[in-house]
């Protein structure tokens, strides 16, 4: 009895035991899968961030993901798991790498960006601590996206400073040559005693260094100069008109006055003629009746007065009609004095003006119109008569030389001395032209071709010969002439081509000689 107590004892206690054994089995079951679901969360979320890194890696996790939820044992799937973590660790390497490359461009890209001109300070110094900071190295991609935000801020930065800034535009030739022909137009042009300052100013700077705001600066003034110049052309003409219509106003005047008198001095006149033919008729009516001689001579003497009063009242009104006819035409003339010593001013200003047009302003030679103007009369006057004529081009050597060495004014000043020497070797009939820059054009007519290099020469050494001094220095000037005879067969202008490419060939020759074209 004892012992099946014990025995029944012993049973519930095993029961008991397999009871909290299963109960264990069952928590340590639920304990698995819960770590297991968490593993599977872990990986889903391991997939979602390591998601584009590596397809290889993708595909693991992917395979890991779908093994996870089916497995019953987690050892199942460790090999995958080492895989998995090999591959994560080899990604690590690879992006650590990737970031020390990525640091390195930064890097290399900073320094590109220091090198630009004229930063402001503020962004010259932030460069240069970003620089720095680019000293230590990623451990992360966000430690590398914060430095590409950075430097896209940097570019931004730059770009605007850039663009603020007032660039100024390159010059290139060809702004070169538009200072150039403003220098030539400027000097052709004759200004004001009150302007020549400040196109002297301009001349200067155009013979310098230019840039492209003062070329539209000089471009500007020239222009303002000129409409100035054209606008006091303008009132001096509408001046003259004003005079004019005055004077005319008052001729109409003293004409419609003059004529007016005349009217009324006509009808008077015409009433005394009346009254004296009447008279005259009277005195024939009065003495037909009269017998008495005494009679006869009272009455005739009566109407004899009468006659004589008439007479004298005609007399004084054609005095009174001559005077005034006498003051209208005084004042008639002293109007017209007025108006042609006004017509004679306005006249002579026009005259100078012209003769200013056809006159370099700098040497006071003829310009390049008076020269074509000559140029076209020469000609006409070869194919009257047919006498030669030689179209000469000289130019002075090296003269950028003079004004590069001693100043754009003493080379004015050459210009001028030069000019006065050609013009004083030619005789009257023979004529010389400033035609741009150190250039001249003479027109020699009546010249034999053995006698014109003689000339020519003599011209070249009367310049040659000139004794420059500047700046203590004593300095010879030379010229080199080309020339050519017009031909029958040819427009003058071309005569003209073939002087110049002779001159040409001069330049070649060593320059300071005369090269005749034949
Ligand atoms: N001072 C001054 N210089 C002028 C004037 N017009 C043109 N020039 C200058 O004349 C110079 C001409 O130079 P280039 O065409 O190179 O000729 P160059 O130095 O005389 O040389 P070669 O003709 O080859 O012997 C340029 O420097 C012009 O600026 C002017 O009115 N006054």
């Amino acid at each position: 009895m004892k012992d099946s107590m014990a025995s029944v004892s012993q049973l519930s206690l095993l029961q008991q035991k397999l009871h909290s054994a299963k109960t264990a089995l069952n928590e340590l079951s639920e304990q698995k899968n819960q770590n297991q679901h968490a593993l599977l969360q872990f990986i889903s979320q391991l997939s979602l961030a390591c998601k584009g890194q590596s397809i290889e890696l993708d595909n693991k996790l992917a395979k890991l993901r779908h093994n996870l939820a089916s497995i019953e044992h987690i050892e199942e799937v460790l090999p995958e798991l080492v895989e998995v973590e090999h591959l994560v660790k080899q990604q690590y390497h690879y992006m650590m790498a990737q970031l020390e490359d990525g640091r390195a461009n930064l890097t290399k890209v900073v320094r590109q960006l220091q090198r630009f001109d004229s930063l402001p300070d503020k962004l010259t110094k932030e460069l240069a601590y970003f620089k720095q900071d680019l000293g230590k190295p990623f451990y992360t991609c966000w430690d590398y996206f914060p430095k590409v935000r950075s430097l896209v801020n940097f570019y931004n930065a730059i770009l605007q400073a850039q663009l603020a800034q007032d660039d100024p535009l390159s010059v290139l030739p060809k702004h070169r040559q538009l200072a150039h022909e403003l220098a030539q137009m400027v000097s052709e042009i004759e200004f004001r005693k009150d302007q020549r300052d400040q196109v002297l100013v301009i001349k200067d700077y155009l013979a310098g260094e230019i840039d492209i705001d003062g070329l539209i600066d000089a471009y500007q003034t020239v222009l303002t100069l000129l409409l100035e110049n054209i606008a006091l052309e303008k009132s001096a003409s509408k001046e003259f008109l004003y005079v004019l219509n005055d004077a005319l106003s008052a001729v109409r005047e003293v004409v419609t006055d003059s004529y007016n008198n005349s009217q009324r001095s006509f009808q008077l006149k015409q009433q005394l003629n009346r009254e004296i033919n009447s008279r005259v008729d009277n005195v024939g009516e009065a003495v037909i009746d009269i017998n008495d001689i005494d009679q006869l001579k009272s009455q005739v003497a009566e109407q004899l007065v009468s006659i004589r009063t008439a007479l004298g009242r005609k007399e004084a009104l054609e005095q009174r009609e001559q005077a005034l006819l006498r003051k209208s035409i005084e004042t008639m003339r002293d109007e017209l004095n007025e108006l042609s010593k006004e017509a004679s001013v306005y006249k002579e200003r026009l005259f100078e003006q012209q003769k200013l047009t056809m006159l370099d302003s700098l040497t006071q030679l003829p310009n390049r119109a008076a020269l074509e103007e000559r140029m076209e009369l020469e000609y006409r006057n070869y194919q009257r008569h047919k006498q030669p004529l030689w179209v000469a081009v000289a130019d002075i050597d090296h003269f950028k030389a003079i004004n590069d060495s001693f100043g754009h004014s003493t080379g004015d000043k050459t210009l001028q001395v030069i000019s006065m020497a050609l013009k004083n070797s030619l005789r009257d009939s023979e004529f010389v032209a400033r035609y741009g820059g150190e250039e001249f054009v003479l027109l020699i007519p009546d010249v034999s071709a053995t006698d014109i290099k003689h000339l020519l020469n003599r011209v070249r050494e009367k310049v040659k010969n000139i004794p420059f001094k500047f700046k203590n220095q004593r300095i010879t000037v030379t010229v080199s002439i080309g020339a050519a005879q017009l031909l029958d067969t040819e427009q003058i202008n071309e005569t003209f081509e073939r002087a110049d490419a002779a001159l040409y060939q001069a330049k070649h020759e060593s320059r300071d000689r005369v090269i005749i074209d034949a």
